[in-house]
This record gives structure tokens, sequence and C-alpha cells, in this order.
């Protein structure tokens, strides 16, 4: 047996029980490369719709699709070996009903040989969750702000700041938690709400801009790498990648226009006769 296959990768239930325990840490990944370095420090790797703005530059995540989902999931799959991987069900690939849902799921799981995938909706949503759940697919949950629904949103807004409007969003936890759902993303909820959710259902909820009341962290990793031209006010930038690259790049741009690069080093030399 290989080294690689001896490595045991964490499923689905081993985060469900991580509720009220060391927090769940979590990043994204789309590619290969980066995943192998969040698989050293993290405990799942979430191949996020994200990667439609960060990847692709559209402006909101409406436009990905299942077939790009499932290339960079396979991507992550290679790239990574002890976390578990989640793929993100894109906007149209699920909500039309639990078959649809199904089917669209078989697919990430079949191709990517992913852990689990999450779709994003609440109370909504529940008897999708229920249907995968009890048919082998892991689900997440994905509540508060859902950024696949902005053009009926209108904006990408914090939710839950005045308790009159806790209820839908505990409602939408509780839903989705008694569904199956192993885990829950909690997205840009203010902080009392989120510790109130976290305390009233069983599974691990997982915050991005919902406070450290959460069960665990996740973050899109080019924006806490400082890659992102923007990114919304609860990145913590951990790095400054955008410069160090720039400035990368520049040199090399220097270096080919005064011809400094190639050097004697890279160059092949005529085999001796
Ligand atoms: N790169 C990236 N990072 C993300 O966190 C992310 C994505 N992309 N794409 C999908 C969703 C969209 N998300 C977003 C996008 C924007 C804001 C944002 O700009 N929020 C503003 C407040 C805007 C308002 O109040 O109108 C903020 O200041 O945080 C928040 C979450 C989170 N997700
Ligand atoms: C922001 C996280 C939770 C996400 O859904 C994504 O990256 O697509
Ligand atoms: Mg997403």
């Amino acid at each position: 047996m290989s080294v690689q296959s001896a490595i045991k990768r964490k499923t689905a239930p081993d985060l469900r029980v991580r509720k009220n325990g060391e927090p769940i840490v979590m990043l994204t990944s789309y590619h290969a490369h980066t995943a192998a370095l969040v698989d050293k420090h993290c405990d799942a790797i979430l191949v996020g719709d994200s990667l439609g703005n960060v990847m692709h530059g559209f402006e909101t995540t409406v436009p990905v699709t299942l077939d790009m989902m499932i290339l960079q999931g396979c991507a992550v799959m290679r790239g990574s070996r002890q976390a578990l991987v989640v793929v993100d069900m894109p906007f149209g690939s699920y909500e039309g009903s639990k078959e649809q849902a199904f089917q669209s799921a078989v697919r990430i799981m079949k191709e990517t040989l992913c852990g689990a995938v999450k779709l994003e909706g609440g109370a909504r949503m529940a008897e999708t969750v229920a249907f995968l759940s009890e048919r082998g697919i892991p689900v997440m949950g994905h509540i508060g702000l859902t950024p696949q629904s902005i053009n009926t949103l209108g904006s990408f807004r914090a939710q839950g700041r005045e308790e009159t409007n806790w209820a839908p969003i505990e409602n939408d936890a509780r839903a989705i938690a008694e569904a199956g759902a192993f885990s829950i993303v909690i997205e840009a909820v203010a902080e009392p709400l989120a510790r109130k959710i976290t305390q009233s259902i069983a599974v691990p909820t997982i915050g991005i801009g919902a406070s450290a009341a959460c069960d665990g962290q996740i973050l899109v990793l080019e924006d806490m790498l400082g890659l992102s031209p923007r990114s919304p006010k609860f990145v913590r930038r951990y790095g400054n990648l955008g410069p160090a690259i720039e400035e990368a790049i520049a040199g090399y741009a220097r270096d080919v226009k005064s011809r400094a690069f190639p050097g004697p080093e890279h160059v092949y030399e005529m085999k001796k006769s």
C-alpha cells in the first residue's frame, strides 16, 4: 500500500462530532497546489462557488456551473490528502426539486470523489437536505447571507442585526440541522444570533463573518492571503500576496527587457561532439 492511501481522510461524521470541541478550521481552495498547502493545516477544504469571483472574475456566483465545480473539485482532491473536501452546489443545480439536487450531488460525488456537498438555503431546502442525507450524500448547510440569492436580496448585507429579524434565521438553522446536515455555514450574521444558533443546534456551525462563537471558521483563501482586490469586512488578511506577486512580475519584466534573464544557468549548451 502506498503511503498516500494509508492516510485516512477526514469524513463528514468526523466533523459532526466536533460540536463544542476544538474549533473546526476550514479554508477554500480551487486548485491542486493551494489544496496541498491548505490540507496541512485544515480539517476541511471548501471548493466554493466563490471560484466564480476569484478565478473567473464574475461579480456574483450566479454564473457558476456544475462542470466548473467538478473540474476544480477534482483538482483539489488530487492536491489534498487528509482534509474533508466539500464541494459547493452551484446556483441552479439543486433548487428545482430534491431529485434535481440528488442528480447534481451524485455527479459531484462520483466525478470528484469528494466527501460532502454544500448548498445554500434554510427551511425551504430542508426536504432536499433530508433526501440527500438519507441517500448517502453528506450535506453541509449554508444560512444567513446566501450569495446565490443576490438577485432577490439586492445586496450582500449582514443578516440578523435587528432582533426582530432573528426568528426566520433561527428557524432556517433548526430546519437544516434537523433535516440531517452534518454542519452548517453561517455567513454574515450578527454575533448574538450566531451564538444563539450555535448553542441551539446539535451540529457544528462554521462561521464566516459570524463571530468566534461558532464551532469553526472559514474564509476564502485568496481573501485572507491578500490576493483579492476587494474583500468583505469579515476578512482578516494573514498575508499580502498581491504586492508580492506584482513585485516578482515587475522584476521579470525588467530582466527580460534588459536581457538579464535568461542567464547562463538557464541556457542549453551544445553537446560536445
Ligand atoms: N472573494 C470572495 N470572498 C467571499 O467571502 C465571497 C465571495 N468571494 N463570493 C461569494 C460570497 C459573496 N460574499 C460577500 C460578498 C461581499 C460582501 C460585502 O461586500 N459586504 C460588505 C457590506 C455590503 C453592504 O452592507 O451592502 C462588507 O463591508 O462586508 C460580503 C460577502 C461572501 N462570499
Ligand atoms: C464563503 C464560503 C462559505 C462559500 O460558500 C464560498 O466560498 O463559495
Ligand atoms: Mg459558496
